[in-house]
């Protein structure tokens, strides 16, 4: 199995705040990594230092065998970030070919791929919409649109649900399961129990801490629980 994902204890602080703690994990290609933990558990802070958009204080991340942050390999990894970072004054398909435009695609190639990820978030019809008249859902789709442009080999995707009603995010993660399917590696992150299901292998994380990983089945397993949030409640109990 190729490990796309290496992070060798990795910790973070914010001033003296130590939100990231000895974090040790690889992810390997084609898997859907789950980070899941409550609010403040330290996996928005995670997800960045894995996109190089902020360096660890301690330990190393490397992505596709380059340590992060790297500007090169920031073209291969695809990242929804959890506020959106769309223009509002322009529409939602001015927003996708200024991000294509971007990654290099040519005005053909702009114009296929923008076609092709819109139907995946099934947003065809109201794409000519200034942003700032979109939903908080709709927000979320063009921002996955977005991540999903130039085809990258990494997609990270922070909180990529919240907000869309459950046929849309069935529609997603069939989507999720395709772009694997091809190959794509991808991490998000998630507080939503049922979707930790859906994920090749987990993270439980804590107060920065992993408190427990592997396939949610064995999770559930190791410890005769029958859901994740049973799991989640076992292992953070064991750490007090
Ligand atoms: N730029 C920052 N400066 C100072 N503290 C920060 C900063 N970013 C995050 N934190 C703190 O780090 C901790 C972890 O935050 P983080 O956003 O990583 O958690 P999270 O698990 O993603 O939470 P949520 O699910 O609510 O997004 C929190 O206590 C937060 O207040």
């Amino acid at each position: 199995m190729e490990t796309v994902i290496e992070l060798d204890y990795i910790a973070h602080s914010f001033g003296s705040e130590s939100v990231i703690k000895a974090i040790d994990m690889t992810v390997d290609k084609g898997e859907i990594f789950g980070l899941l933990g409550p609010s403040g558990a330290g996996k928005t802070t995670l997800v960045k230092i894995i996109v190089g958009i902020l360096k660890p204080s301690e330990g190393s991340a490397s992505v596709l065998g380059t340590p992060m942050p790297s500007l090169e390999k920031m073209k291969n990894i695809g990242f929804m970030a959890q506020s959106d970072a769309l223009y509002s004054e322009l529409s939602g398909r001015e927003n996708l070919d200024f991000f294509a435009s971007i990654y290099g695609l040519s005005k053909s190639e702009r114009k296929e791929k923008i076609q092709e990820v819109l139907e995946v978030v099934d947003l065809t019809s109201e794409i000519d919409k200034p942003v700032e008249k979109f939903s908080g859902g709709m927000k979320r789709r063009l921002s996955l649109a977005a991540s999903i442009l130039h085809q990258p080999e990494v997609l990270i995707l922070d909180e990529p649900t919240v907000g869309i009603d459950p046929v849309l995010r069935q529609s997603i993660w069939k989507e999720l399961k395709i772009l694997k399917e091809k190959g794509t590696t991808i991490i998000l992150t998630t507080h939503v129990m049922d979707e930790a299901d859906k994920c090749d292998r987990l993270a439980l994380i804590r107060e920065g801490y992993i408190i427990a990983q592997g396939t949610p089945q064995s999770l559930k397993q190791g410890i005769g629980a029958n859901t994740i949030e049973e799991a989640f409640l076992h292992y953070g109990s064991a750490v007090q």
